[in-house]
């Protein structure tokens, strides 16, 4: 029978959606039936276990599922507070995945004074992060009380519930809504695709081997750019300069004229409007700037 690969993602919230996306720009597909905990992939000896986010860590670090995508601040968290009770808290990092970007940070109510971090000192701060925030406090010489709350740490301290909040923001919108201000950023966070530390059958690992170096070229891909455009002859090296990355352009001649040529080349950088309008000021014409899917060195 064909050893079949484990991987926990977030069933419903903020990474629920791009961490399927990611395997599935891999060529990892899922056909997923909302109410069920376990997808089967329909392309590859792979199963999806579908969980509360906070469920992730633990699920690898017991070595229940091979593989978790996770983010940074739940990771940090659980692995703390299991180091802090005596359970397994080892895991492989493979990659860091770019979204779930956020940071975990400590806030206080418009209206209460604040001028430095120890003028927390003897208060009480709602969170659903008591190890991060803990150990961010103690490396500050900070004593202050954790409010355990598992969710809406935002109204906490109109509750009458805490002092100040220590919780994830990302634009800063329900901080805003709540009357709260971002004092003092303690843990910067997104996504991760960690590994168990258990030993893995040679058929897991090769599937694993295979997984790797398409999320790099999906996560390339998605920064970078393929530029197509017409430059006159004389104003090459000027125009190679102004294109971030343009170290190895491809240079092709144009069928109607001698003066212009056609330059083609994949830039790993953005390309802004402003560079775009250099390029046209220079005399370039035709500039395309089109999105990559797949990238393999
Ligand atoms: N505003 C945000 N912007 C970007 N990423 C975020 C934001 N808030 C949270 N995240 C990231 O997404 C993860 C999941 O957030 P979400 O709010 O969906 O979790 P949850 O409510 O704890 O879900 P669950 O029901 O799975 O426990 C967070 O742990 C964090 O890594
Ligand atoms: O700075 P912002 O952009 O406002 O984002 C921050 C909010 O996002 C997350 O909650 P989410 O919206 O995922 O809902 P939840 O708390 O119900 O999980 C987080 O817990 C904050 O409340
Ligand atoms: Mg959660």
């Amino acid at each position: 029978m064909t050893e079949r690969l484990t991987i926990a993602i977030q069933k419903s919230g903020r990474l629920s959606k791009e961490s399927l996306a990611l395997l599935n720009a891999c060529g990892v597909k899922f056909s997923i039936n909302e109410a069920r905990l376990i997808a089967h992939s329909t392309s590859h000896p792979i199963d999806l276990l579908r969980v509360r986010d906070d469920d992730i860590p633990g699920l690898v670090m017991d070595g229940v599922v091979d593989l978790g995508l996770v983010g940074e601040n739940v990771l940090e968290e659980v692995r703390l507070e299991r180091e802090a009770v005596g359970d397994a808290a080892e895991y492989k990092p493979l990659r860091p995945l770019e979204f779930g970007g956020c940071r975990l940070s400590i806030a206080v109510p418009r209206e209460t004074p604040f001028e430095k971090l120890s003028d927390l000192n003897g208060k009480r701060i709602a969170s659903t992060y008591p190890y991060l925030l803990q150990r961010y406090l103690k490396d500050n010489g900070v004593s202050a009380k954790n409010v355990n709350l598992t969710g809406s740490v935002e109204v906490a301290p109109r509750a009458g519930l805490a002092d100040a909040i220590c919780d994830l923001v990302s634009t800063g919108a329900t901080l805003e809504a709540n009357g709260l201000v971002e004092k003092e950023v303690i843990f910067r966070s997104q996504a991760q695709l960690i590994q168990s530390n258990e030993p893995l059958s040679p058929e897991k690992q090769a599937m694993i081997d295979q997984l790797l170096p398409r999320i790099d070229g999906v996560q390339l891909a998605k920064e970078s750019k393929y530029i197509m455009l017409h430059a006159p002859k004389a104003a090459l090296d000027e125009v190679i300069a102004l294109l971030p990355g343009a170290e190895t352009p491809t240079v092709l001649p144009l069928s109607h004229t001698d003066e212009q040529v056609a330059v083609h080349m994949v830039s790993t950088e953005k390309l802004f409007w402003e560079t775009m309008e250099d390029l046209k000021a220079i005399g370039c014409s035709s500039i395309l700037v089109l999105p990559i899917e797949k990238m393999m060195g």
